[in-house]
């Protein structure tokens, strides 16, 4: 007897890797080969006679109805992917080459299971994303949001928390905290109180779940840890749509995944140190020499356009270096910072007061009414570091010397206006320090001049 492979063709369904269904025309699966119990755990028995779209995954279910339609019309498919819910929950990413056969009136399909190669395309995908995210954001908050939506996407992932140590010296906090579903109160503080007692014992962090009641439901956060280049720099916090956590697949992405983001938040809060360092001095925290210049060529530039006025205060401490002989550089960089607070209480919050280097800070005074209110400002500064700097042992006195010039007034262009500050600033300091002369040659107040003193 002669065997043809349509013979045995039975046969060879059963045996085939991919699966092949028989579908009629209400979508009802007729027949079945045996690895449907590969690839979704059902029995074929337990398929027959159901709906193939109750298998699909809701939001797939639009798209799959459209390609039926194609194949019902008598048009040969190749390569529509769709996804169906596997017996245990899982999601199942399928392939289908299919035909309609119009003599019976059935869809013949045949389905592969793609859900591997799917995993590591979304597993690429999900490491450019998170790394383009990187750059693009302009800070931890807004890298913080575009990861929310790639994990979204990618997992489905309504709500996320994270915790981080943004700067070495605040500690672990939470930096990003949202759950689109859910309105009521997020896990934050008992996620971050779970963060602190497994970082203070690093040998034993494992990732973990967080579970917590909202809206008298249980829902179990998947707790991973942020992997960065020194070691672990915080924990992702991630829950799914329905609250009960992740399949084993997907968390085995995710760890993958928290991984690349956690390289990505380090390096975006390298990225923002380095910027801030460029433009803000580390002592004084205020603008440094080149976002000074900055600042003012915008201002004089605008001030030329709106015919505005500006003021420019150059201001120099007195004897400065008195105090880091008598006192000690860390007394002298307090004071630079007092001196600092100082200044910027005495601006407005338009205005710029910066540190261009050492004892030497500038304000940068926009729209002034009248030129007199430079003036005013600097009799202001006088009088505020005239105030005693309360040290551990006794106060100390501090002066400055300050020089004034005016936009358009003393120059209509940043250099002149800062040489004229400039010129300003050291003919006072010349004039106090003849004056102080001739008291020292009176042999008189030498204690007024003393900045340790507790004269003024
Ligand atoms: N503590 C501290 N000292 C600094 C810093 N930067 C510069 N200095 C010191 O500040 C002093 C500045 O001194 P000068 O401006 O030259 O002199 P002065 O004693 O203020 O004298 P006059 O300006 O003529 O009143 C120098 O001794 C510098 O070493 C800093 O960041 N911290």
């Amino acid at each position: 007897m002669v065997h043809s492979i349509r013979s045995l063709s039975a046969n060879i369904a059963d045996l085939l890797l991919d699966v092949v269904f028989l579908v009629d025309r209400r979508g009802i699966i007729v027949d079945v080969s045996a690895g449907c119990e590969r690839m979704l755990g059902y029995r074929p028995t337990e398929l027959i006679g159901q709906y193939m779209l109750d298998f699909v995954v809701p939001e797939d279910r639009a798209l799959t109805c459209v390609e039926s339609a194609r194949v019902q019309s008598g048009q040969e498919r190749v390569g529509f992917e769709n996804r169906y819910v596997h017996k245990d929950g899982r999601r199942i990413d399928v392939m289908w080459s299919a035909r309609w056969i119009a003599d019976h009136g059935l869809r013949l399909g045949v389905a592969r299971d793609i859900t591997a190669r799917k995993r590591a395309d979304r597993r690429q995908a999900a490491t450019y994303a998170i790394s383009e995210a990187a750059h693009q954001a302009g800070d931890l908050s807004g890298l913080c949001e575009r990861i929310h939506g790639i994990l979204d996407r990618l997992v489905g992932a309504p709500g996320m928390i994270v915790v981080a140590d943004p700067t070495p010296q605040q500690g672990f906090k939470v930096i990003y905290q949202r759950d689109d579903a859910q309105r009521s109160r997020l896990p934050s503080r008992a996620c971050l109180a779970r963060w602190r007692a497994t970082a203070a014992s690093p040998n034993t962090l494992a990732p973990d779940a967080v579970r917590h009641v909202a809206g008298g439901r249980l829902n179990t956060w998947l707790m991973l840890d942020l992997g960065g280049p020194g070691g672990t720099i915080g924990a992702l916090l991630l829950r799914d749509h329905g609250g009960t956590g992740y399949s084993p697949a997907d968390r085995g992405l995710l760890h993958f995944v928290a991984v690349q983001v956690g390289l990505a938040l380090e390096r975006k809060r390298l990225h923002d140190d380095l910027t801030r360092s460029a433009c803000y001095d580390e002592l004084t925290s205020l603008p440094n020499r080149r976002l000074f210049f900055d600042r003012i060529r915008t201002a004089v530039a605008r001030a030329r356009r709106c015919q505005s006025r500006l003021g420019l205060l150059y201001v120099d401490v007195d004897d400065f270096k008195q105090i880091n002989d008598r006192h000690g550089h860390a007394a002298g960089d307090a004071l630079l910072r007092e001196v600092a607070a100082r200044l910027v209480e005495c601006a407005r919050e338009s205005d710029t007061v910066a540190r261009l280097g050492g004892d030497e800070f500038v304000l940068l005074l926009e729209d002034l009414q009248a030129p007199e209110d430079a003036e005013r400002c600097a009799d202001k500064i006088r009088a505020v570091l005239g105030q005693p700097v309360p040290t551990l042992e006794a106060p100390l006195y501090i002066g400055a010397s300050i020089g004034v010039a005016l936009f358009p007034e003393h120059g209509d262009n940043v250099e002149t206006l800062l040489m004229h500050a400039d010129a300003r600033m050291y003919a006072k300091k010349r004039s106090r320090k003849q004056d102080r002369d001739e008291d020292q040659g009176d042999g008189a107040g030498s204690a007024a001049s003393d900045p340790l003193s507790g004269g003024t």
